[in-house]
């Protein structure tokens, strides 16, 4: 990893406006360099109010793909669902919105990995940008601890998506996942994360210095990732 910088702000709705400034700027010149975008955004609670500033900024939605970086393996229209995220704040814009669950393998989640993987594969890579957040245990997108750890974190690096048991099973959301892999997440031209209060922050900064060798699977993507990265933190 090349450099991590700390952004911090004092209440969540600034944190929120210098996020969707930069996401702007960065869907902009993608569409600029490339003539589309192709980002990932993290799902859970804390991004409501920095994806309520980024549809004020000036965006041509049509250019844009989002997706998830992870999601529960419930139906699409169910509140723990990340992709109903997604469609409850940019369904309206245009955008295309990719969702990493194939309601057909809800009850398989190695199975759903693979067809996440497969759907993801149609896209063109890398992508752009992907937003991180993270949970009060260290875990980003639905890279958790669990029998998928390993093959989540340093798995073959072509694979994107795989399937995740978490175990133990996070209280607010005790589902099996799919998520996007470090390696995937890695490959991607710009990388940040998105996260409030202090109890994140000292995770956080705990599994940076830990390196490589964090068993904290926020620490393990952090030190995958070559390029630099930027963390917004709000108290
Ligand atoms: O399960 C998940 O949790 C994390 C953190 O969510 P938060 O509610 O604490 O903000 C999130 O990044 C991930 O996308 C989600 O599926």
């Amino acid at each position: 990893m090349d450099e991590v910088e700390w952004w911090e702000f004092d209440t969540p709705a600034e944190m929120a406006e210098q996020v969707a400034g930069d996401v702007a700027f960065v869907v902009e010149s993608a569409i600029e360099a490339h003539g589309g975008a192709r980002i990932a955004l993290t799902g859970g609670r804390t991004p409501d109010v920095v994806y309520e500033a980024l549809l004020k900024k000036e965006i041509d939605w049509s250019k844009v793909t989002l997706l998830p970086t992870d999601d529960r393996l419930v139906p699409l229209g169910d509140p723990l669902s990340n992709h109903a995220k997604l469609q409850h704040f940019f369904g309206k814009t245009g955008a295309e919105i990719v969702s990493l669950v194939d309601e057909a393998a809800l009850g398989n989640y190695q199975e759903a990995g693979r067809l996440g993987d497969e759907r993801l594969a149609r896209l063109e890579w890398p992508l752009d940008l992907v937003m991180l957040g993270v949970g009060s245990d260290g875990h980003t997108a639905s890279i958790l601890p669990g029998p998928d750890f390993d093959r989540a974190v340093a798995g073959p690096r072509e694979r994107r998506v795989v399937g995740v048991h978490p175990d133990p099973m996070p209280a607010d959301a005790p589902v099996d996942r799919v998520t996007l892999t470090a390696a995937a997440i890695a490959s991607a031209r710009a990388v940040m994360v998105v996260l409030t209060g202090d109890e994140k922050r000292a995770v956080v900064e705990k599994a940076i210095e830990a390196g490589p060798l964090s068993s904290t699977p926020i620490g393990r993507v952090v030190a995958e990732v070559d390029a630099s990265i930027d963390i917004f933190w709000s108290r």
